[in-house]
């Protein structure tokens, strides 16, 4: 199987051209190429794939193998891939997600790709969409203790579940520990994945997370839009937000017209290669 590795700050894919490669099992095939031992290394594996109601489709799967409905950072790099690799010469385009169709404007220098914005949609806040498990209208502030330790949660779904906690500081969190504790808490029937969000400023936030199927990952460009709407629905920042991550920065901001949310960042292309699968 012919790949390309990809990131967006630092958040890493195996990216499959399926208009030319057959992946028979996706789920299987993201647990061998992501094995950082064993086989390529990544977060996960997205397989590009033709689509009747957009230009293209992007089918995202997990390192263990759970395949997710939206992946942030790795829309940005199927932009990247489909423009640079010639399946486009457009600017704008739509690509089907399981959250959705999403449209994106890809910024071109010299021949090629180096950032995207995303029109990522409405952020949803009501619990059993996410899902939560709560009687709850809305999940904001929620105080909740999870390995001993007290922490107010807000719950955001950009298509895929999000749970976002506050910290005085992103760095000494243990998030080993504490992640995999809130991703199988009995409130997510479909596990979830978590920020650790500092405030810098009303512009600012620092942000670590632990993915749901990956573990640690250096970015999550989901995560980044939900965190930045908890912020905006906790009174601590303005509309436009630098989120600034372990693998760098996204740029994200809520229309509140529109009621959607733009994402803008980085698109990287690593190396290709080809594995047995
Ligand atoms: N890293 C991604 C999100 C990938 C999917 C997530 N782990 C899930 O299971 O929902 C991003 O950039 O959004």
């Amino acid at each position: 199987m012919k790949f390309t590795k990809m990131q967006g700050c630092g958040n890493d894919y195996v990216y499959v051209n399926c208009f030319k490669e057959s992946v028979e099992d996706g789920s299987k095939a993201a647990i061998k190429v992501s094995n950082r031992h064993f086989g390529i290394g990544s977060d996960g594996l997205i397989l590009i794939k033709p689509s009747d109601k957009a230009d293209f489709m992007m089918d995202m799967y997990n390192a263990d193998g759970s395949r997710s409905q939206m992946c942030g950072n790795g829309i940005r790099c199927v932009a990247k891939y489909v423009y640079d690799y010639g399946l486009t010469d457009r600017k704008n385009i739509s690509i089907e997600t399981g959250a959705g169709i999403k449209y994106l404007d890809l910024k071109v220098e010299e021949g090629r790709v180096t950032e995207v914005t995303v029109d990522m949609g409405t952020p949803i806040i009501v619990p059993e969409l996410i899902p939560v498990v709560s009687d709850r209208e809305r999940i904001v502030a929620m105080p909740i203790t999870v390995g001993g330790i007290s922490y107010e949660m807000t719950c955001v779904s950009m298509g895929n579940p999000h749970a976002i906690v506050f910290v005085d500081n992103t760095k000494s969190i243990d998030i080993e520990k504490i992640g995999p504790l809130f991703e199988h808490h009995a409130m997510f029937p479909e596990r979830t994945n978590t920020e650790f969000i500092h405030v810098i400023d009303r512009h600012t936030i620092d942000m670590r997370v632990w993915e749901r199927g990956s573990g640690e990952t250096l970015a999550c460009g989901t995560g980044a839009c939900a965190s930045v709407y908890a912020c905006i629905l906790n009174g601590l920042t303005e509309d436009e937000v630098r989120v600034r991550l372990l693998g760098g920065e996204l740029k994200v901001k809520y229309d509140r017209e529109k009621n959607t949310i733009f994402m803008t960042g980085p698109a990287v292309t690593v190396f290709e290669g080809e594995i047995y699968v």
